[in-house]
């Protein structure tokens, strides 16, 4: 017989006992299975917590390692956006093709120029309607003259320099050369610097201050390039354009003079005259001319005031030309002062004026509805401040442009803020037969056969030069030009219709921008251009007849409201300070029209 433990009553039920005794070696069992694992798994465990203990201390002795490493071996200059150096740094990584393996873009259609955005398209022929500007957040490595060069790009919410413009936005690049050389770090800036000049050759760079930015270094984030104007291309009258050059390359070339002088290395120059005559178009062409970049605001912008001019102005490099447009508008005329206050008078917003106490400058500005006189808010002394700062660094010439020479103060036109004074008049004859031929040039219209002289001398022999009152078209006329063909061709030249033109063009009443708006209507056809512009002429005039009884009977309107509240002040009125008898404007509006109420 045999004995099972399990069941020692032999009647093959186990009792409780073994049961108890079963499931304790059957746990137990398990518990050792569980506790030979777990300490094997602890054993791992805690083997592979040193192993990762010695890996992550070895993984940051080696950052320490190449950190220091790093510091010791690297230089590293950091680019902010704003800086024409950043422009020039950007220009060399597009160049190095550093962005190539970037996977994140942004997508723009804006125009920009600054061409570091990547070619995605295959044809490399196709011009795309789009860039595809990388984001260049991660650093990106390449070698450069057998160097390795790291290079990472940030753009961050510039709170630093604007705490409330939270969106305003500041890029930096952070060029890292792995070198002891310091000289590779300005080899490398002079090569971005050297193919920046080469690719705008043909251009113009134009900076300009047109948003409200904060800090130095985001004034100028603005930047233009055009393509490079032939000082040839405007057309002045003779020898001004040359005086300018002449001028200005004398002034770029004698700095030492001005120091040994100890005169501040700095020229005005004040461009002034009729809207459209030229003014803008001479300082771009100059710009190309003497290879500088132009860094140009409006003191119209509102949000342009002493503060923002002062930063403006000191953050413009050396070798550059300041330009500030219609500088007039930080010189109010009296007559704009009592304008503007009288609009808001139409608009119920200002008690009755005292128009002997009227401030010097701008306090009404914005006050108004829209189509006020536009005024700066800039004072005469903050702007003279600015002028005189611009000598104190090297080689700047400054251009300012005013429609009103005579709004300016005098303290601005004294010689060593403004050097040089240039007036532009409305066009002579000679410059509507100029600009005639520059329109219809003889490579594009071979048909109409040149006659053998120059165009200057047929110019000048067709039509008077210099006396733009008593110039004559005696060689030629309209309908002689037009309708007899020349000695041996069938068609009239190009410099009869010129001719042609000019002598239907009275001297001194059109812009040279309005001539060429003529032009641009007739651009295939001369002879279309030449008949058409006595018609031309004279819709002009009667449309300027019609604007100019309309802002006669504007002014008569705010005639009459001045008086009324002239006789208001005097005692006359009533009520409110108003003289009842009078009907008084409750609107101006900006066209002139106006709604009375009695
Ligand atoms: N003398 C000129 N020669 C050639 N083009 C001219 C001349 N004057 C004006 N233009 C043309 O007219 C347009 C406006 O010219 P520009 O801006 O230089 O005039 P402006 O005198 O500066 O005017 P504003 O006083 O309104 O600023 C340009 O397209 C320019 O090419």
């Amino acid at each position: 017989m045999s004995f099972d433990p399990h069941n020692p009553f032999g009647d093959g039920t186990a009792n409780p006992l073994t049961q108890w005794l079963t499931s304790f070696m059957g746990l137990s069992s398990i518990f050792a299975a569980v506790g030979m694992l777990s300490s094997a798994f602890l054993g791992s465990s805690i083997r592979m917590l040193i192993l990762g203990s010695i890996v992550e201390t070895g993984r940051r002795l080696f950052q320490w390692v190449t950190a220091r490493m790093r510091f010791q071996y690297s230089i590293t200059a950091q680019f902010n956006e704003g800086d024409p150096a950043y422009e020039w740094i950007v220009l060399f990584l597009t160049q190095e093709n550093v962005w190539r393996r970037s996977q994140e873009f942004t997508v723009t259609a804006t125009n920009s120029r600054r061409k570091w955005s990547v070619k995605t398209w295959l044809d490399p022929k196709v011009e795309g309607n789009a860039e595809y500007v990388p984001t260049y957040q991660a650093p990106q490595l390449f070698r450069w003259k057998g160097h390795w060069v790291e290079i990472k790009r940030s753009k961050e919410g510039d709170t630093r320099m604007n705490p409330f413009a939270l969106h305003s936005t500041v890029a930096t690049i952070y060029l890292t050369i792995y070198t002891l050389d310091l000289k590779l770090l300005s080899a490398l800036v002079e090569d971005a610097r050297a193919r920046y000049v080469e690719v705008n050759r043909p251009n113009v760079v134009i900076h300009l201050a047109d948003s409200p930015q904060y800090g130095p270094a985001l004034i100028w984030t603005n930047v233009k390039h055009k393509v490079r104007r032939p000082l040839s291309s405007v057309i002045l009258q003779d020898g001004v354009v040359d005086a300018l050059v002449h001028d200005a390359k004398e002034f770029l070339a004698t700095e030492d003079w001005y120091v040994e002088a100890g005169i501040p290395h700095r020229r005005g120059y004040l461009l002034y005259g009729p809207p459209g005559t030229g003014k803008t178009s001479t300082i771009y062409a100059l710009a190309g001319a003497l290879n500088l970049e132009i860094y140009s605001l409006s003191l119209a912008s509102n949000f342009v005031d002493d503060s923002f001019l002062q930063r403006a102005a000191s953050s413009i490099p050396r070798q550059a030309l300041f330009l500030i447009e219609d500088i007039d508008c930080a010189f109010a005329s009296r007559e704009d002062e009592e304008e503007e206050y009288l609009r808001m008078l139409g608009a119920g917003r200002a008690g009755p004026p005292d128009f002997d106490s009227f401030p010097s400058k701008g306090k009404f500005k914005g006050a108004g509805g829209g189509g006020e006189a536009v005024r700066s808010q800039v004072t005469l002394s903050g702007l003279l401040n600015v002028i005189d700062g611009v000598g104190s660094e090297e080689g700047k010439l400054f251009f300012a442009t005013t429609n009103y020479i005579d709004r300016l103060d005098l303290a601005l036109l004294r010689p060593g803020r403004i050097d040089m004074k240039v007036q532009y008049e409305l066009s002579t004859r000679q410059q509507a037969h100029d600009l005639f031929l520059r329109f219809f040039p003889e490579s594009r219209f071979p048909d109409f056969a040149a006659a053998s002289s120059s165009p200057s001398s047929t110019a000048e022999s067709s039509v008077g030069k210099d006396d733009k009152n008593t110039e004559s078209v005696d060689s030629i006329h309209a309908s002689d030009a037009l309708e007899k063909p020349g000695p041996s061709q069938e068609k009239p030249t190009l410099f009869e219709l010129a001719a042609t033109f000019a002598a239907a063009i009275p001297p001194g009443e059109f812009s040279t921008a309005e001539l060429q708006g003529y032009l641009q209507s007739h651009k295939t056809s001369p002879v279309g251009a030449a008949k058409g512009a006595a018609a031309w002429l004279q819709d002009i005039r009667d449309e300027r007849r019609k604007r100019e009884e309309r802002e006669l009977a504007r002014k008569r309107r705010l005639q009459v409201l001045r008086e009324g509240w002239d006789a208001a002040k005097t005692g006359k009125g009533k009520e409110m300070g108003r003289d009842v008898t009078a009907p008084i404007p409750s609107r101006i509006a900006v066209d002139g029209e106006m709604q009375t109420h009695k």
